[in-house]
């Protein structure tokens, strides 16, 4: 580096404040070394050495201010991240001077004043992260920011309508928090009403404000006939409510177990008619209008559901705990019994003979980390599957749950990813000839059983149906696995303000460094980077873009099982 650069770069330190992190062994920021060849702390050097591309000081408790002007004499630097510090003081116009710049994270500090104008004349800019500050003023208009794909403005005092943004290339986008006012624009897409919630001026479609429509309707006749029409539309409806809820008392049969067989016969028993008026307000067939006819197939012979009848599982106190894509998840308290859930799926186009032979080859390939289907029940419309309930919650809510202060460290994380691994292999390999593969594997359908095990559940509910022909549904499972091992990786959940977790650790990984990604958790308790990058590797091959090209399942166990013992290998190696 230049003399003047070096000088630069030390006046910019100087004025952040650092404290005592100055006596860390190489420190080195002073003007008698080369933050290149001698390696200063944070620094990062391209490949030749000659110029300083990186300034990575996070939560490193830097209390001054960021001397933008110094530090921007740097003028080949892409990355600077002063994240979750506190620093003080505003954001000047020279921050405009590091013209390179692609990635600025300044999140987490107390960065006050009013955004500078010249921040929109760092063209090159691809993420910004001035969350959580003091920041006030207006936004800037980012719109010819071309190659933006990340800003993150939230927990701020920003006023003044939203600017003009790109919002087909960004990938996150988040201003939530602050003191927004006007309309959120109609193509905001993806990013939903999170990205915008907590500014209680603002309005949009899915905001607590709607928006009042800004011109009234010239056009009276329009509205009128519109209105007319839509009269005669709710008044069919309601007529065809009606008529279907009459049709559905008359219809309901309700099952009854015939102990020994294990299947529960339909009795069509008049006397049981008259459940369908005396069901309760929370019971699982009101809550959707719906009304159960024929038999309930009971699988495995868990002691908790033994004596139990199928009306009695109607009948019981039932609370809708998830409504997804796919249907709902009830939990039900039989009598005496232990808490169920029961899943409801609606419009699945397959035949009841299908169906219950799939029920019934998932049932006979049973793995310990595989949670069983307690027993199902099928008719036209709808099928449910009864499972036992699981107190401890989903692997999701571990992960990005309020945590009350419990941590989730690697070790766990890393048990966790090789049961799921060695679990869906097993049933990949049992069940390669059905074609029965997961379907749906998410980290909300990896429970965690009384003993903090944890199972995969909801096996082989969906079939998979991406639309392309090359791939099956074994690599969907491969590419779901890899999104659950990118969700203990960095803590991120899939769908935070839009958040694609895939493509964002792809690109950072392609675009940093690769430290960037991890769970700062997991990096602050001092897992083995090493390990984790090697975990991120295995991630990185399940989630590739050709489905050909993902490895199986039991190849990914296998890499995964081997990090394991690794990771063990060194955990007793370290010990005194
Ligand atoms: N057997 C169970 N015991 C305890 N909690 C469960 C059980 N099965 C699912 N859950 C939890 O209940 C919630 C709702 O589950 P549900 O299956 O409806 O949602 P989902 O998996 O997010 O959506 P979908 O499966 O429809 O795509 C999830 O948080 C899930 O982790």
């Amino acid at each position: 580096e230049t003399e003047d650069v070096v000088e630069a770069l030390v006046d910019f330190m100087e004025k952040l404040g650092p404290g005592s992190i100055q006596n860390t062994p190489n420190w080195g920021w002073n003007v008698s070394s080369d933050p290149c060849t001698d390696h200063w702390y944070g620094v990062k050097c391209d490949s030749t050495n000659q110029t300083v591309q990186k300034i990575v000081l996070e939560q490193i408790s830097l209390s001054g201010t960021v001397d933008f002007e110094s530090v921007c004499k740097e003028t080949s630097l892409l990355l600077l991240s002063l994240k979750y510090n506190n620093l003080t003081g505003s954001l000047p116009q020279e921050i405009s001077n590091c013209k390179r710049l692609r990635l600025l994270y300044l999140n987490g500090n107390h960065f006050s004043g009013d955004l500078p104008g010249s921040l929109t004349g760092l063209t090159d800019l691809v993420r910004i992260d001035i969350s959580n500050n003091q920041l006030t003023g207006e936004l800037p208009d980012m719109s010819r920011n071309l190659g933006l794909k990340t800003f993150l403005a939230q927990n701020n005092h920003f006023t003044g309508e939203l600017p003009n943004f790109n919002y087909h290339q960004l990938e996150f986008f988040d201003v939530s928090n602050n003191d927004l006012t006007g309309r959120v624009p109609d193509d905001t897409g993806r990013f939903g009403a999170k990205s915008f919630a907590g500014n209680p001026r603002l309005c949009g479609k899915e905001l607590p404000n709607a928006c009042v429509s800004k011109k009234k309707d010239s056009h009276g006749f329009l509205m009128y006939s519109g209105l007319a029409i839509l009269g005669l539309i709710v008044l069919v409806l309601i007529g065809l409510v009606i008529l279907k809820k009459r049709q559905n008392l008359e219809d309901a049969n309700i099952g009854t177990m015939k102990k020994g067989d294990k299947s529960i016969k339909d009795n069509g028993g008049s006397s049981e008619s008259k459940v369908g008026q005396s069901r309760s307000e929370f019971s699982i067939t009101s809550a959707e209008n719906g009304v159960v006819s024929g038999s309930l197939v009971l699988l495995s012979p868990v002691e908790a559901v033994n004596g139990l009848r199928f009306e009695d599982l109607l009948r019981a106190p039932a609370e809708l705990i998830g409504r997804g894509k796919h249907g709902s998840l009830y939990k039900v308290l039989p009598n005496d019994g232990i808490p169920l859930v029961v899943k409801r799926i609606k419009d699945w186009e397959i035949s009841k003979d299908e169906f219950k032979k799939r029920m019934q080859r998932i049932d006979q390939v049973k793995h310990p980390k595989v949670l069983p289907i307690v027993a199902y029940y099928c008719s036209k419309q709808e099928k449910l599957l009864v499972y036992e309930f699981q107190q401890n919650g989903s692997l999701f809510r571990l992960l990005h749950g309020s945590q009350n202060g419990q941590t989730f460290d690697w070790g766990s994380r890393l048990n966790i990813a090789c049961n799921t691994a060695e679990a869906l292999a097993f049933m990949h390999t049992e069940l390669k000839d059905d074609k029965i593969a997961h379907g749906n594997l998410k980290s909300s359908n990896i429970l965690l059983t009384k003993d903090m095990d944890s199972c995969i559940s909801e096996y082989g509910l969906m079939v998979v149906d991406d639309g392309s022909h090359n791939s099956n549904a074994f690599s969907v499972d491969v590419y779901a696995f890899g999104v659950v091992l990118l969700e203990l990786l960095t803590g991120k959940p899939v769908q935070s303000s839009g958040l694609d977790l895939a493509k964002w650790v792809t690109s950072v990984v392609k675009e940093e460094w690769t430290g960037e990604v991890f769970d700062k958790a997991l990096v602050v308790e001092g897992a083995s980077e090493e390990r984790m990058v090697g975990l991120l590797k295995i991630a990185l091959k399940c989630i590739n873009g050709s489905p050909d090209l993902r490895p199986g399942m039991d190849q990914v166990a296998t890499m995964i099982v081997s990090l394991k013992e690794e990771d063990e290998r060194s955990l007793a190696s370290s010990d005194p």
